[in-house]
């Protein structure tokens, strides 16, 4: 199943084409399942999941969040309401400005109380209990390792969850939950799914935006034989329908037929 792009002048648009993304896909797993499961990435979609479930009302209204089982694609080895924590950012960007009446989602964040070390950095740091972190958050896993949507970013060397190019977590088929303490982007403490979780996902989908991403996306776009990772998400096999979200900046130059959401 190729990937579809869709594409957008304005970065508000392409975050309410991520909303209205999420709502389907989420009205669709609660047609039959009880809980919709979505993993979530850090950085720049923070921003754009704020902009599309809390600033957006129409989106906002739809959004079922009593139903929502909220994982973390990755998530930096950092007390939760450090700068760096993906959970903390999703947290001061989304959960904290729903409404009060609002029932919060069940959302799944590594246990703090095994976090060691200051700011995610190796030293002094007891790695066993990385791995610990990373065993519990898999266990904490839905059955089967199923998600209903993983919403990824893509960094501007083609990394996405923590998975770097080039990094031996690429061929990690035995954990679900990995943890890397060299991850060439700081802090290097963290854990991420591995590629088995990401190919038996239902949807993925990608938000990229700016121009810094454009030689990226080029290189994912128009080099079949590059092996970023972001380009091997893109190429899955397994039946994962992925869709990317961009702003027309992150495309400029790149051979690719967007179409609207
Ligand atoms: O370090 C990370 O970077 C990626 C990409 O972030 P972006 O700001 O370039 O979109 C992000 O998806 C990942 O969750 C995060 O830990």
């Amino acid at each position: 199943m190729p990937a579809q792009v869709y594409a957008y002048a304005e970065s508000n648009d392409v975050a309410n084409s991520v909303g209205n993304y999420i709502i389907k896909h989420q009205n669709a797993a609660l047609q039959s399942g009880e809980t919709f499961k979505i993993a979530l990435s850090g950085g720049s979609l923070g921003k754009v999941l704020k902009k599309a479930l809390i600033d957006n009302k129409d989106i906002a209204a739809e959004v079922k969040w009593d139903k929502w089982e909220v994982y973390f694609s990755d998530e930096r080895l950092v007390p939760l309401d450090h700068e760096d924590s993906n959970y903390g950012l999703f947290n001061s960007l989304v959960l904290k400005n729903l409404p009060a009446h609002i029932v919060l989602p069940k959302v799944y964040t590594i246990d703090e109380s095994l976090v060691t070390g200051k700011d995610g950095q190796v030293q002094d740091v007891d790695l066993e209990k990385d791995l610990e972190i990373a065993s519990k958050y898999e266990s904490n896993l839905p059955k089967g390792a199923k998600f209903d949507v993983i919403l990824l970013g893509c960094g501007p060397d083609g990394h996405t969850c923590s998975l770097f190019p080039g990094h031996n977590l690429l061929n990690e088929r035995s954990k679900l939950i990995a943890y890397i303490s060299d991850s060439p982007k700081p802090p290097p403490r963290r854990i991420t799914f591995t590629f088995p979780v990401l190919e038996n996902a239902t949807t993925i989908a990608f938000v990229a935006e700016g121009a810094g991403k454009a030689p990226i996306l080029k290189e994912i776009f128009e080099n079949k034989h590059t092996k970023l990772p972001s380009k091997l998400v893109n190429d899955l096999t397994t039946g994962v329908q992925v869709s990317w979200f961009v702003d027309n900046s992150a495309i400029e130059g790149v051979g690719i037929v967007p179409s609207k959401y």
